[in-house]
């Protein structure tokens, strides 16, 4: 018998981003493994249109969850969903339902965040920082809390090369960021922005540094953990390969490059490609919330949940491999071939976002244009080349990170539990993993139907001939101009002609064309 699933039998357990990509599978987690546990209660607000039951009722009926119906057939009475909105004071809980929250909860997962890397610092700030503070002080008033387990960044110091667990501080104190939030006004805060997130790259990792900060002030009495993942992708193994439902971290890319749209980047082959897939994230979670109920550490211990240093994989070999999957499995209505060239120079890079994107961008909408049909292709192109811009830091740079703690609890957990909570990444396959990933992304995200196929390969093969099409004609133009201007390229071309077509000496190069 597993011993943390049987810790989370009968417990009350609150989880704040539920509706997002970790929370979804934290929550799968726990109803599958520990289908005894008493609710779950989940913070949860209105969005594009729907009531926080309608959320959770489409999250309930998605595939993610079909295994979780079969062994807690009652989930649905088993998850509480409460309406909250972490932007507001005291997140805008009713009275009737906090009270609840106060007196029941036996464990906190706080994974809510704003992971958005251009959002403003005020925003930033509120929810990484402010919901913290204020999830912080309703936890202090929990009687029956034993665990207030709190999801960072790996990248929360990537402006350090070696990571250790422990918290960093930052130069500037939460609580004076906080307040001075209150009373900035917008056009003040955007200047003093680059000042104060300093060598970092954006507003998400400062303010997930200093949400840990805050994490370490206000811990009182409280047993807390932080977990600190590196980039979160695809499910490895659990509840099945692939599944992924956001465009965050590599999966937008993979759909950019799969459609080819994006076919190359400024990227270091070398450079590690930190992932760690979404299930091992949950059981490390999962793991270390029985690990600080029970043991109790005397401080607050951090976690770093990465696979660099037990099990490398590097960018160029993912490159490799997730072209090498569009080759089995291709995207639907591709708009270019797929590429994935990866240049560390910024001049080539610039030079091929010119060619091999703004170009056919700019021709396709010509085409659009001449069709009578709205040029929309140009537009795209811009916003993905952003995008690629706010990630090209992270496939620039490789960080170490140290994992005692990891590795301390790991040796903690009996064989049972080391299977069931499973978050030894040396046992992962990269070629697989990346594999399952473009094939989830192509399932889950894009839904696309596997029997389109051979139809999108037929597709890629037209794309290959209007390639070789458009680049002999291309080619022959150039060559024209040149001969019509060059002696020397007009003899170059008699010389080749000459020996391809004529006997040796049956043919004099003319002087004119
Ligand atoms: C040659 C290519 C080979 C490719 C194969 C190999 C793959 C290599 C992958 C490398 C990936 C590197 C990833 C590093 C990530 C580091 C993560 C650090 C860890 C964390 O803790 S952060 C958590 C993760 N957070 C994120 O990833 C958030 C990033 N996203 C944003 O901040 C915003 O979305 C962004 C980028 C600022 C764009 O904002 P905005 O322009 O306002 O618009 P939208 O968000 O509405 O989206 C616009 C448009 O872009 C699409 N989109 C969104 N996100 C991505 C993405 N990550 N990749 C690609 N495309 C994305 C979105 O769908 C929209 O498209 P439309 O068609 O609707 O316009
Ligand atoms: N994804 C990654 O690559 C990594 C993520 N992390 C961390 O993991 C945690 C989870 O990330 P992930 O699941 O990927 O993020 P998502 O963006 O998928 O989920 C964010 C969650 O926070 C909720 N949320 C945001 N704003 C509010 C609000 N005002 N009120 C209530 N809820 C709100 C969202 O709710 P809603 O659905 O209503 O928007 C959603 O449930 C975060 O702390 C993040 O920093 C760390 C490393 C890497």
């Amino acid at each position: 018998m597993s011993m943390i699933a049987a810790f989370y039998g009968g417990k009350s357990i609150l989880i704040t981003g539920a509706t997002g990509f970790m929370g979804k599978v934290l929550m799968e987690k726990l109803f599958r493994t520990s289908p005894d546990l008493k609710v779950i209660y989940i913070l949860v607000r209105t969005k594009a249109g729907q009531t926080t039951q309608q959320r959770v009722f489409q999250i309930l009926n998605s595939k993610l969850f079909e295994k979780v119906k079969e062994v807690c057939p009652n989930v649905h009475e088993k998850i509480r969903a409460i309406y909250a909105d972490l932007n507001q004071n005291d997140f805008a809980i009713s009275k009737e339902d906090m009270q609840e929250l106060l007196s029941c909860t036996n464990i906190i997962f706080h994974c809510a965040a704003t992971v958005r890397f251009d959002d403003p610092l005020r925003h930033a700030v509120q929810l990484n920082v402010t919901a913290t503070q204020q999830l912080l002080l309703m936890a202090s008033q929990m009687p029956k809390l034993e665990a207030f387990i709190h999801i960072s960044t790996a990248f929360s110091n990537c402006n350090l090369k070696h990571i250790d667990e422990v918290i960093y501080p930052c130069p500037v104190e939460p609580k004076k960021i906080i307040d001075s939030m209150e009373w900035l006004d917008d056009a003040i805060i955007d200047e003093i922005t680059p000042k104060l997130i300093g060598d970092r790259p954006n507003t998400y990792t400062y303010t997930k540094a200093l949400g840990e900060m805050v994490v370490q002030q206000e811990s009182g009495n409280l047993n807390i953990a932080i977990i600190r993942p590196s980039i979160v992708g695809a499910t490895w193994q659990e509840p099945f390969p692939g599944w992924v439902d956001n465009l965050n971290g590599p999966s937008g890319l993979i759909i950019a490059a799969g459609k080819g749209f994006l076919r190359s980047i400024r990227a270091t082959p070398m450079a590690v490609a930190d992932l760690i897939p979404v299930d091992t994230v949950v059981n490390l979670t999962l793991a270390v919330g029985w690990y600080t109920a029970v043991h109790r550490p005397k401080s607050t211990l951090i976690y770093h949940c990465t696979s660099g240093n037990f099990n490398p994989c590097n960018w160029g070999k993912m490159g490799f491999q997730v072209l090498a999957t569009f080759e089995k499995v291709p995207f639907e209505r591709a708009f270019r071939r797929p590429n994935a060239d990866f240049t560390t120079n910024t001049i080539t890079s610039q030079y091929w976002n010119a060619v091999s994107h703004r170009a056919p961008a700019i021709i396709y909408d010509f085409y659009l244009r001449l069709t009578g049909r709205k040029p929309r292709m140009t537009k795209l192109m811009n916003r993905l080349l952003r995008t690629v811009s706010m990630l090209e830091y992270f496939v620039n740079r490789s960080w170490e990170w140290s994992t005692y703690n990891t590795e301390m609890l790991m040796s903690e957990l009996s064989p049972e539990d080391q299977r069931v909570f499973n978050f030894d990444v040396r046992q992962l396959n990269w070629l697989e993993y990346i594999e399952n990933y473009v094939l989830g992304v192509k399932k889950y995200l894009l839904k696309e139907d596997m029997a389109g196929i051979p139809e999108a390969k037929q597709h890629l093969r037209r794309l290959r001939n209007i390639h070789y099409l458009f680049n002999t004609a291309l080619f022959l133009i150039a060559w024209r101009l040149l001969i019509a201007r060059s002696q020397m390229a007009r003899n170059v071309w008699f010389f080749i002609m000459r020996f391809d077509f004529f006997p040796s000496g049956s043919l004099q190069p003319r002087s004119k064309v």
